[in-house]
């Protein structure tokens, strides 16, 4: 029953479960990974779009960016990981360091 003053009844917590804790200590040290991976890909990139601005080279390189996507796909087949999805993913990385040359090249 509920009245005027009454609270909501909050969610029963659920009982604690060793395997999905397990599986998720597993995901959090993956995605750590991931982090410090695209942290070392940033730090290259921004070093490669100071010597960009620096010779007047352009920000982006679509014949570049097409080989490396050609790459990825055919990795990601091996890998068994969704060809779809790695080519998204890495444009979307892709776009960011365009921008962020873009932004070095402004000075
Ligand atoms: O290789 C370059 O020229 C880069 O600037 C790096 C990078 C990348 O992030 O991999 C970014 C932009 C270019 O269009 C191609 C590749």
């Amino acid at each position: 029953m509920t009245d005027a003053t009454s609270q909501p009844t909050p969610a029963p917590t659920p009982a604690p479960d060793a395997t999905l804790a397990a599986y998720r200590k597993s995901i959090d040290n993956f995605d750590a990974a991931l982090i410090h991976i695209l942290a070392e890909r940033f730090r290259i990139t921004q070093a490669v779009g100071a010597y960009k601005a620096q010779h007047a080279l352009p920000p982006a390189d679509p014949g570049r960016e097409e080989a490396q996507i050609a790459r990825l796909r055919a990795l990601a087949e091996d890998a068994q990981l969704d060809p779809e999805f790695s080519e998204k993913f890495l444009r979307f990385i892709i776009d960011e360091v365009i921008r962020h040359h873009e932004r070095a090249r402004e000075g």
